[in-house]
């Protein structure tokens, strides 16, 4: 974890011929960790302020990014979807893989700061989901304040966003490491998430389809792929099972967010699909994937593959 922390702390600064990932930062998010967990020495990290500024920057120069896709307790990460609906994606932009991480968040004031003082929690909406029992239990009267990352609401107690928020009476969930990256702050409390085992998973995105992977740890060996698709706008009434039929291959998840267009109550549909005997050589399970999207498009949604891996 050492080695973990001095890269961590250090990454950012470094020019080097690497090639760069962006992350949700600053240094010291659960989205770093991960990236550095799965890819170690062989990128160069890039800190971005939001995911969609993750999304957003990957081009030739910075071809590959994380970003949160799912948590075991609280659910889809509702800004990650936002981003899939939008048309760069699956255009400029694909998935290229997943990685989990088990998240154990703490809450982190500045130093001397006691639990009674606490009257604002400043975290990611995701954080501030995962921690609910614990904050409806001690803190149920604090105001909970959405930061665009964990870091972010850390080195806010440091360097306070605006006037309307004492930091002698606030805290972050965050993770401890940042206690090591921001002098000043300590862990009050720490395992403060719901439930035994709360895992992250995270997608891993690159700039065009052909730029190969670095990884450092294995990927899944399990073949997926993500599609998005859209039913037609006029249609009144329309049948989601005519789509699982055109398919035809296994679902693992499916994830549904308004669409972009205005026609009320239209919504874009994420479905992760997987090989059946997860054997497929990588061209034919490309070649699944897109007859899929094909039979999609002839049943008259608008379909686009998002990511294979
Ligand atoms: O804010 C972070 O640290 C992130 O990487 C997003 C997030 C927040 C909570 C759990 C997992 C990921």
């Amino acid at each position: 974890m050492s080695n973990t922390l001095s890269t961590l702390a250090s990454s950012s600064d470094e020019v080097q011929e690497l090639p760069a990932l962006t992350f949700l930062g600053p240094p010291g998010t659960y989205s770093h960790q991960a990236a550095f967990d799965a890819f170690g020495d062989s990128v160069h990290y890039v800190a971005k302020q939001t995911i969609a500024g993750v999304f957003e920057s990957l081009s030739s120069e910075l071809p590959f990014g994380i970003i949160p896709q799912e948590n075991s307790t609280n659910g889809s990460v509702i800004e990650t979807y936002n981003l899939l609906r939008c048309e760069f994606v699956g255009r400029d932009s694909f998935v290229r893989g997943e990685t989990n991480l088990p998240i154990k968040h703490s809450l982190v004031v500045r130093q001397n700061v006691k639990i009674e003082d606490i009257e604002h929690v400043f975290s990611h909406e995701q954080a501030l989901g995962q921690c609910k029992a614990f904050l409806k239990e001690l803190l149920p009267r604090a105001s909970l304040v959405p930061t665009d990352s964990t870091a972010s609401a850390a080195r806010a107690l440091l360097n306070p966003l605006s006037d309307s928020f004492d930091p002698l009476k606030s805290a972050a969930i965050c993770s401890a490491i940042v206690t090591s990256l921001f002098p000043g702050l300590e862990v009050l409390h720490t395992g403060i998430q719901d439930g035994e085992s709360n895992v992250t998973r995270f997608y891993i995105v690159s700039h065009g389809v052909d730029v190969r992977v670095p990884w450092q740890t294995p990927p899944t060996h399990r073949k997926r792929a993500l599609i998005r698709f859209l039913p037609d706008r006029d249609s009144v009434a329309w049948d989601f099972s005519q789509a699982i039929k055109a398919l035809n291959i296994p679902i693992s998840r499916i994830d549904r967010r308004p669409s972009l267009y205005s026609a009320t109550f239209h919504d874009a549909y994420f479905l992760e699909v997987y090989a059946e005997g997860g054997k497929e050589s990588d061209v034919t399970w490309f070649d699944c994937v897109n007859q899929a999207v094909e039979r999609l498009r002839q049943a008259g949604l608008e379909s686009t593959v998002l990511g294979i891996w």
